[in-house]
């Protein structure tokens, strides 16, 4: 498989704080990446030091071969960098068509709004809010504002898109649903990285998992090695899980 994104040390300080320290990590065309880790592991920083959203502190940062360190988001958006964000934030007073629309626009400030809007009809549909797109974003429930923020990053044609945690606060139909999305964008070839807490989901849908602590990557390996890692479960899983886990072989 072919490389399209690296960290090389990357690191990142608040003030005194290390949110992320040298962290190296590889991530090739087509994988489904989950990344995990307790709160305040690192996690949406390393999402947040690669999008564009607050620059690495220190360290390399190379996506499709080209050294993107310091990239501001509308440029990493251009480049095919996409992203969801944990605490949803559409425009509020805007229909579900316009945020798309609007999105689409901001990757690619040429197209005409009328090219953006049927554009943005075709992500709704996909995430399934066809039916809403008429309607303002304030109205939508939390889960379909999920939804719009994945129709949103969609827009942006992404290559790698991050996923920072999309089924916190759903329930396990509306779980069910976004898993199945998930591996519909992992089919069509998109690269996947997934901040995510549900473990059934990462196993569900991960190739691979990377593990941050205290903002170091502890483990970075196959779903099934990575569940047995004892630092893993010292740090993270519990050893409660592990063994329910083996039970279960
Ligand atoms: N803008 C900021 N200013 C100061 N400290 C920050 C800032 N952003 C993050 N931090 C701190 O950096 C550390 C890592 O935070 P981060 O949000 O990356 O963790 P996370 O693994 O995504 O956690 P969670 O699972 O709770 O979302 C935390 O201690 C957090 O308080």
């Amino acid at each position: 498989m072919s490389e399209i994104l690296r960290l090389d040390a990357v690191s990142r300080h608040f003030s005194g704080l290390k949110a992320l320290s040298g962290v190296t990590l590889r991530i090739d065309k087509g994988e489904v990446l989950g990344l995990i880790g307790p709160n305040g592991a690192g996690k949406t920083t390393l999402v947040n030091a690669v999008s564009g959203v607050t620059p690495a502190s220190s360290g390399k940062i190379t996506f499709m071969g080209r050294d993107i360190t310091g990239i501001k988001t509308y440029q990493a958006a251009r480049l095919g960098l996409a992203r969801t964000f944990q605490i949803v934030q559409p425009f509020a007073e805007f229909t579900a068509l316009d945020n798309v629309a609007a999105a689409a626009l901001f990757s690619q400030p040429g197209e005409s709004l009328k090219s953006a809007r049927e554009e943005a009809r075709a992500h709704l549909a996909f995430v399934g809010l066809e039916a809403q797109a008429g309607q303002s974003a304030a109205t939508l429930t939390l889960a379909m504002r999920k939804r719009l923020e994945l129709a949103k990053a969609l827009a942006m044609k992404p290559k790698l898109l991050f996923l920072d945690e999309v089924n916190a606060g759903l329930n396990s139909a509306e779980v069910e649903r976004a898993t199945q999305l998930i591996h519909q964008l992992a089919a069509s070839g998109i690269t996947i990285v997934m901040i995510e807490h549900l473990m059934k989901v990462v196993l569900n849908v991960c190739t691979r998992i990377a593990v941050l602590h205290n903002g170091v990557l502890i483990a970075d390996g196959p779903p099934r090695e990575i569940i047995k890692n004892p630092a893993v479960v010292d740090a993270y899983l519990g050893h409660q899980y592990a063994q329910r886990n083996a039970a279960h072989g």
